[in-house]
């Protein structure tokens, strides 16, 4: 069933000039419940611009977006949005910081916060301040922290973006991990191929001037994937090449 759906969608933004920059232009995306989307890019090209869209917090030029068949009109609790470095209260603690939801101010049951620190490897450092963290670590926190509300749509700008690589594969790893836990939407923008062949059902390709998808490439391969594998190499080059031109 179509969760998500983005329908001949633009974004102009105002210049300093007066004059109008299309930031996108034509973008149609449908997404299943269940998919792992990945949107690669070059910097400029929108990325960013659509999460936002998608998320609600700013509006589209023309076109429409939809979540279950009603147009997304404001940001709801329907839609979690994680940035590239975590911003979590630093007068909580971890398990504080996930237990208590930032919009609606609920304590979340103890259970499911519990599970969730396990899931997200920090069992024994419940009690800890984000000032005691590592970046990987905070970054953890952060994605439960959205994860906890089960958001049916989550959106991953560069989340593993500040992290050094032996944390990030680390982490891609417990992403899919909760991914596959929860089953639902992900949409996740990443400046590295190999990440979102590593992690995606489904590679959006984009390009600049103005941001447009250039291709949409189904990566066939059941997880875990190996890097090593030849399908793997296989659309890594496709995807590369595809921004190359
Ligand atoms: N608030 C804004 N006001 C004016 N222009 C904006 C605004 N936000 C984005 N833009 C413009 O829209 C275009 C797309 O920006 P966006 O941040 O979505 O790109 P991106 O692909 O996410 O880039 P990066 O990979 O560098 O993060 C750029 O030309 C940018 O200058």
């Amino acid at each position: 069933m179509t969760k998500l759906n983005l329908n001949q969608v633009y974004k102009a933004f105002p210049t300093s000039d007066n004059k109008i920059n299309w930031a996108l232009e034509d973008i149609s995306l449908s997404a299943q419940e269940n998919e792992f989307i990945c949107i690669v890019g070059p910097s400029g090209c929108g990325k960013s611009t659509i999460l936002r869209m998608i998320a609600g917090l700013i509006p589209q030029t023309r076109g429409d977006i939809t979540l279950n068949g009603q147009e997304i009109l404001e940001p709801s609790a329907n839609i979690g949005l994680v940035f590239q470095n975590a911003t979590l209260f630093p007068w909580r603690t971890v398990r504080d910081n996930i237990a208590y939801s930032q919009d609606m101010n609920k304590n979340h049951d103890d259970q499911a916060v519990n599970d969730l620190i396990d899931l997200i490897n920090l069992s024994g450092y419940e009690d800890y301040y984000p000032r005691q963290l590592s970046g990987g670590m905070a970054q953890r926190v952060s994605l439960a922290r959205t994860m906890i509300n089960q958001p049916e749509v989550f959106l991953l700008d560069e989340p593993l973006g500040a992290l050094d690589a032996f944390t990030r594969a680390n982490l891609q790893d417990s992403l899919l991990e909760l991914w596959q836990n929860n089953r639902n939407l992900m949409i996740m923008v990443t400046h590295d191929v190999e990440e979102a062949v590593y992690m995606a059902s489904k590679v959006v390709v984009m390009k600049p001037h103005p941001g447009r998808i250039s291709r949409v490439v189904d990566i066939d391969m059941d997880y875990p994937r190996r890097r090593t594998s030849q399908a793997f190499s296989d659309y890594r080059r496709e995807i590369i090449e595809e921004l190359n031109f």
